[in-house]
C-alpha cells in the first residue's frame, strides 16, 4: 500500500464512522448532540491508528462554538506524519431537522500539505475545471464576473446558473446577480458541495462568503480534479487558489448522513461515499 492507499482507506473509515454517528441523531432536532457524536467518532478512529500521526489543521466548528476536534490536536500513535482536515458533520442544522445535505468530510495530506485555518469567513468563487484560469477574480464586482463568464462561455448572463448561500450579507449579490436575469440557486446550507459542483462543471457558478474549513476541504477535492483549479478565496485579506491551500498529494472523503449531491443517506449500516484521490474520483457504497 502507498500513502495515497492508507489516506484512502483511513479517511473513508473516518466518514463512515462519523456519518453512522451522526444519523443516530438525525431528525431529533439536536444539533450539537449530532456534531459530537460524529466528532468523538472520528476522534477515536484517528487515536487508534497505529501507522498514523495526525495533526488536525483544520477542525470545523470554533465559529458556531460547535463540538469539534481542535487544531494544533494531534492523534494516532506513530508512522506517517499527516495533516487533517475534518469537518465531521457539514450541515449539522440540516441532520438535526432531517433534511437532505449532511455529511461527515475528512481530507488527509502528508504533513505540511495543508493549509492550517482558523473557523473563520472565507470569501470563494469557483467555476468549471474545463474553462481556463483566471478568467473571474475575487476582487471583481458580482457583475463583471458574471459578464465574463458568459463572454467566455459565449452565452447570455440569463443561461447561467449561479448558486448563494441563502444569506443575509448576500443580499447584494444576489440583487446584482437578479439585475442580470441570471438563475440563482440559493441554499440554505452546504457551499462545500455547492464549490465542488461548481468545479465539476455542474453548475456555471459558486460565489459568496462561507466557512474557511469548507473552502479548504473542498480545495483538497479540486486538487484531486483533472484540469484547471478554478477555485479563488480570500481569507483574512489574503486571495488564494488551490495551490496555495494544497501543497502535497492529499485525498478526501465524503459520506452522507442524510440524503445528499446523489448520495444515499446512512441506512442499515449501508453509507454512501464520494472519494476524491489524485488518481481518481469515485463513488462507493460500504457496510459499517
Ligand atoms: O451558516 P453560516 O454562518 O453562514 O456559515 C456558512 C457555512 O455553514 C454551512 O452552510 C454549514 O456548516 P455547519 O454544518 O457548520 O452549520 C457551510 O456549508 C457554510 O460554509
Amino acid at each position: 500500500m502507498n500513502n495515497i492507499d492508507i489516506f484512502e482507506s483511513t479517511a473513508l473509515f473516518c466518514t463512515t464512522s462519523g456519518a453512522g454517528a451522526a444519523y443516530e441523531f438525525a431528525g431529533l432536532g439536536d444539533e450539537n448532540a449530532a456534531d459530537k457524536a460524529a466528532v468523538d467518532s472520528i476522534r477515536s478512529v484517528l487515536s487508534m491508528q497505529s501507522y498514523l500521526r495526525a495533526h488536525i489543521v483544520i477542525g470545523e466548528g470554533e465559529r458556531d462554538k460547535a463540538p469539534m476536534l481542535y487544531r494544533g490536536e494531534i492523534l494516532g500513535s506513530g508512522g506517517i506524519e499527516v495533516d487533517i482536515a475534518v469537518d465531521p458533520l457539514e450541515c449539522t442544522t440540516s441532520c438535526s431537522k432531517f433534511l437532505d445535505g449532511a455529511l461527515s468530510v475528512v481530507a488527509i495530506s502528508e504533513s505540511g500539505g495543508l493549509l492550517e485555518s482558523p473557523d473563520v469567513y472565507m470569501e470563494k468563487i469557483a467555476y468549471s475545471s474545463n474553462l481556463p484560469s483566471g478568467i473571474l477574480s475575487i476582487e471583481n464586482s458580482c457583475t463583471e464576473n458574471i459578464k465574463l463568464l458568459a463572454a467566455v462561455k459565449g452565452c447570455l448572463p440569463s443561461e447561467l446558473k449561479v448558486m448563494v448561500l441563502n444569506r443575509e450579507r448576500h443580499k447584494g449579490i444576489i440583487k446584482e446577480l437578479r439585475s442580470l436575469n441570471v438563475r440563482v440557486i440559493l441554499i440554505e446550507n452546504g457551499d462545500l458541495v455547492g464549490v465542488i459542483r461548481a468545479a465539476l462543471g455542474e453548475i456555471d457558478l459558486y460565489i459568496g462568503t462561507g466557512g474557511a474549513p469548507e473552502g479548504v476541504l473542498a480545495a483538497v477535492a479540486i486538487s484531486c480534479m483533472k484540469g484547471n483549479r478554478n477555485f479563488y478565496c480570500k481569507l483574512q485579506g489574503r486571495i488564494m487558489g488551490v495551490d496555495e491551500i494544497v501543497k502535497k498529494p492529499s485525498v478526501l472523503s465524503m459520506t452522507a448522513v442524510t440524503d445528499c449531491w446523489g448520495l444515499r443517506g446512512f441506512e442499515k449500516n449501508m453509507c454512501q461515499s464520494v472519494i476524491f484521490t489524485p488518481s481518481c474520483v469515485k463513488r462507493v457504497k460500504s457496510i459499517c
